[in-house]
């Protein structure tokens, strides 16, 4: 992107990242924060923030290695203009950008980038190993696709309207979108734009959600009057295309460990006109207990470690660890193991994550198998980035046989 040479915005870029580096803040909700607090700027403005943002995070290795340095809080404007730098952007006359010389940038990256896959994709070293011995050669291919930024695709809300018409509406808005034909309900928008403003989204004509995302409700083959459990539904993503899918007949529960997910939940069911969903918190292991063979149909979408959707996330790189992804795969292991109970015999139950780790995946899946013989495989399925353009997902359908 051009660079725009006004310092106040360069003050908000470097104080956003700093919340982001070494504050442990999340990218999507320190950008909005610093946005709203700035109503003065105007959309060249907030798009060259949010873009410079977004950049220096997911390159942030890369950046490093130019400057020959780590990032740190003291040289947030180094660290900026090396991106800018390498870029091939003539940088301000600053006294910030005083010390960076744009040959000795190239030279270091090169250096650097040269025949190391890590420093070149800007990925940790251990995530790369994870990602190498699961996934082999594939993994790079992947890594180099989220690299890219992610397109803006939104759900259509088909409890509200359909896809032709929420599109006409939104061109009337001045947003330009395009069908997606393998994803019934999206639409990718052209250009990424402030559409919470429009009044299509405010009547609840739609939901922001990847086009890959879209494809887990379906996947779970619900229909109107089932009861249906959404186990880990957050701030209700699924479980409002649930509802859709369901045309508001049946019920849908939707359980999470945080309440304040669920609130939300109720907030955008209420938009939605999904009046057919209810929320309840697992704050006991009674909460599930007292569910058990009441389901036709059960979403687990697991917390996971997000390696599908790096793109859209990409501070997921330096915020991740080992640790993190052990914890997270003995979590996915025990909820499966617990929640299946809540599927009745004849009923199905989905397993889906936003990874692309087999370990996450597959794997457990197969394990939880072993252990559950009232359980079979119907179909599975692993959405690739490179092979999609979308984000990374995983689903299985397992049906109850007895
Ligand atoms: C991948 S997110 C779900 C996203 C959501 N379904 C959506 O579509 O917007 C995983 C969710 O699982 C929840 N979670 C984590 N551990 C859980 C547990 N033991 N039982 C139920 N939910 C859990 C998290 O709070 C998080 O909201």
């Amino acid at each position: 992107m051009k660079i725009l040479a006004y310092k106040n915005l360069f003050i908000g870029i470097t104080e956003t990242l700093n919340n982001i580096f070494f504050n442990h803040k999340y990218a999507d909700r320190e950008l909005e924060k610093m946005l709203k607090s700035n109503k003065k700027w105007g959309s060249r403005d907030r798009a060259f923030i949010a873009e410079t943002v977004y950049d220096t995070v997911r390159w942030k290795r890369m950046i490093e290695a130019s400057m020959g340095k780590e990032v740190s809080p003291d040289n947030l404007w180094e660290f900026v203009g090396t991106w800018f730098s390498l870029n091939d952007e003539k940088l301000p006359y600053w006294d910030e950008f005083k010390k960076i010389d744009q040959r000795e940038v190239l030279k270091k990256n090169h250096a650097a980038t040269d025949r190391n896959f890590a420093v070149k994709a800007s990925i940790p070293d251990w995530l790369n190993q994870l990602g190498m011995k699961e996934l082999g050669k594939q993994w790079e291919t992947e890594i180099d696709v989220m690299n890219v930024p992610s397109p803006a695709v939104i759900r259509t809300n088909t409890l509200k309207t359909d896809r032709k018409t929420l599109q006409r509406k939104l061109k009337e808005e001045g947003i330009e979108s395009e069908i997606l034909s393998k994803y019934p309900d999206a639409l990718e928008l052209a250009q990424k734009a402030n559409i919470f403003k429009t009044e299509a989204f405010q009547n609840g004509w739609f939901e922001v959600q990847d086009a890959g995302s879209q494809l887990i409700s379906p996947y779970l083959n619900v229909q109107p009057g089932m009861r249906v459990v959404d186990a880990c539904a957050g701030a209700g993503g699924k479980a409002l295309h649930l509802a859709a899918l369901t045309e508001n007949k049946g019920q849908i529960y939707g359980l999470d460990i945080h309440e304040w997910k669920l609130l939300e939940l109720k907030k955008r069911a209420k938009r939605n006109g999904a009046q057919n969903i209810q929320t309840k918190v697992i704050d006991s292991s009674k909460v599930v207990k007292k569910m058990e063979n009441t389901a036709d149909r059960l979403l687990i979408d697991a917390p996971c470690s997000g390696l599908g959707v790096l793109s859209r996330n990409p501070d997921a790189k330096w915020k991740l660890s080992q640790e993190f992804i052990d914890s997270v795969k003995k979590e996915q292991a025990k909820i499966l193991d617990e929640y299946c109970k809540i599927v009745k015999v004849s009923g199905a139950m989905v397993y889906a994550t936003c990874s692309i780790l087999p370990s996450e995946n597959q794997n457990q899946v197969e394990i939880f198998l072993e252990n559950h013989p009232e359980f079979k495989l119907v179909r599975e399925k692993q959405l690739l980035p490179s092979q999609t353009g979308f984000d990374g997902f995983y689903m299985a359908y397992l049906e109850r046989i007895s």
